[in-house]
């Protein structure tokens, strides 16, 4: 049975509701795709935490996870990843692309134009589609 690597990711939103983009860039695996900002968990780590370390190691800033958004599990060739999207705020510093090619901010509508990481596909659909706001929670029922 192929790994299981429990990676975290961020869906940051700016105060014009766009939403942060990261390129990989062409020395990562998974060269030259879009991705919501994090990585992998580390053994023993908490998922927030691995988060906030992540974050402050690609793209310079704080950020506090504020809710969990999604949670997807995708198949690749090479491993299987369990891609958990959390929803955070900066709290300090502004985005700047240590590690990846480029930073984009996308409106949701926008979101589908971008070649994804295919795990990231269904986090950017309920982000984008009819049940996309406020953080892409279903409405609840009265
Ligand atoms: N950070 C992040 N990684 C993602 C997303 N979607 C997705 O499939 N991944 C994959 C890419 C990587 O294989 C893995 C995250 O690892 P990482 O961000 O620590 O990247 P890495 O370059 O160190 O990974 P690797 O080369 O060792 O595979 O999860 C996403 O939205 N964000």
């Amino acid at each position: 049975m192929k790994k299981i690597l429990k990676v975290v990711a961020a869906i940051i939103e700016n105060e014009r509701n766009e939403i942060l983009c990261a390129l990989r860039s062409p020395n990562m695996s998974m060269a030259n795709m879009w991705e919501f900002p994090g990585g992998k968990v580390e053994k023993d780590e908490d998922m927030s935490a691995a988060l906030v370390r992540e974050i402050k190691e690609e793209l310079n800033c704080t950020i506090e996870v504020t809710d969990f958004f999604h949670d997807h599990t995708h198949e690749y060739e090479s491993a299987t990843i369990n891609l958990i999207c959390m929803t955070c705020k900066i709290v300090s510093g502004q985005p700047e692309a240590n590690e990846h090619s480029a930073l984009l901010w996308l409106k949701r509508e926008n979101l589908t134009s971008l070649k994804w990481a295919p795990a990231d596909i269904p986090a950017v659909e309920q982000l984008s589609g009819p049940y996309g706001g406020p953080w892409g929670q279903v409405p609840r029922p009265n």
